[in-house]
C-alpha cells in the first residue's frame, strides 16, 4: 500500500473518532454532566493551585470517566441493534457497562477528596 493511502486511512480513523465523540455529546445526556464535572475540576485545580502529579491524576479520571461512557454509549447502541425487546442478557450488559461508569466515578470522587481535603483543611 503506498504511504500517501496509508496517511488517508488514517486522518480517515481520526474523523471517524471525532464523529464519534460529537455524536457522545449529542445523544449521550451524561455526557454533558461529564463535561460540566470536568470543567469543575480544571476550575478547582486552578484556585487551589495543586501540583503536577495532582493535575495528572485528575485530567486522567476525567479520560477514564469519559471513555467508560463512550463505551457504555457504544454498548447500548450494540444491544438495541441486536434487540429492542426485553431480554435479561441485554439487561445484564447494559447494566455491566453501565457499573463501569459509576465505578469510574466514585473512585474519581474518593480521589478529588484525598486531593482536595488538605487544600481546604489549609483554607479553614
Ligand atoms: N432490551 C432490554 N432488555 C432488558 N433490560 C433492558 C433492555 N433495555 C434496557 N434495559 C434495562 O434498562 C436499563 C436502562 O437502559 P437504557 O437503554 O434506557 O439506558 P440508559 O437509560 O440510557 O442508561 P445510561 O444512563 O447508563 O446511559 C438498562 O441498564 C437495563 O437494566
Amino acid at each position: 500500500m503506498r504511504c500517501t493511502s496509508r496517511i488517508k486511512e488514517h486522518l480517515a480513523s481520526y474523523r471517524h473518532a471525532i464523529r464519534g465523540i460529537v455524536m457522545a455529546f449529542r445523544y449521550e445526556h451524561s455526557m454533558t454532566f461529564h463535561f460540566a464535572a470536568a470543567a469543575a475540576v480544571v476550575v478547582v485545580n486552578s484556585l487551589l493551585k495543586v501540583n503536577q502529579t495532582e493535575w495528572l491524576i485528575t485530567l486522567m479520571l476525567i479520560g477514564l470517566a469519559w471513555t467508560a461512557e463512550v463505551f457504555n454509549t457504544a454498548i447500548e447502541k450494540l444491544a438495541d441493534r441486536i434487540s429492542k425487546e426485553q431480554d435479561p442478557l441485554i439487561g445484564q450488559a447494559k447494566d455491566l457497562a453501565s457499573a463501569a461508569v459509576l465505578i469510574i466515578c466514585l473512585f474519581s470522587v474518593l480521589c478529588a477528596i484525598i486531593i482536595y481535603f488538605p487544600y481546604l483543611s489549609k483554607k479553614i
